[in-house]
């Protein structure tokens, strides 16, 4: 499977918006498959562990307060070049950056709020889709 899946994360800021289903419809007609998917809070302690490669960024605690600050919603996406392709169709992480059509370019209002994550590369899809989910919740 390496290779072929990605996490993404609707973060709260788009999840207060009410915009699950229309970037949900985005990610499908884009053609990727969904293998998991929850919606769940995380504790600061969590989102620390999450993004401890950030830790000596100065951004690091604004982002840990703000992906715990409400509803997200996780999920592993699978398709070829998974991690590449869905980079590309959520855009820059700067919304003022990001190309027309991109969901950042629709949903996100800024570079922290910026409405989604994905996977940086396929050793952190696979770090990261086995930080959120167990094998039961994972369907090929
Ligand atoms: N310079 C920055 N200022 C604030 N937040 C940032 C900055 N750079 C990255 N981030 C946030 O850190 C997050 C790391 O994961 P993401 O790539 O999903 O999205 C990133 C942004 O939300």
């Amino acid at each position: 499977m390496i290779g072929k899946i990605t996490l993404a994360i609707i973060k709260p800021d788009a999840v207060k918006n009410g915009y699950i289903g229309p970037i949900l419809f985005h990610i499908i007609n884009a053609g990727f498959f969904i293998r998991a998917i929850k919606m769940t809070e995380i504790s600061q302690k969590l989102a620390k562990k999450f993004y401890y490669e950030h830790k000596k960024n100065l951004f690091f605690e604004s982002l840990v307060k703000f992906m715990s600050s409400g509803p997200i919603v996780l999920i592993i996406l699978e398709k070829e070049n998974a991690v590449k392709n869905f980079r590309n169709l959520i855009g820059n992480k700067n919304p003022i950056k990001a190309k027309v059509g991109t969901i950042r370019k629709l949903y996100a209002s800024s570079l922290e709020k910026n409405a989604i994550h994905g996977s940086d590369n396929d050793k952190n899809a696979f770090r990261e889709c086995r930080f959120y989910f167990s094998d039961i919740e994972i369907f090929f």
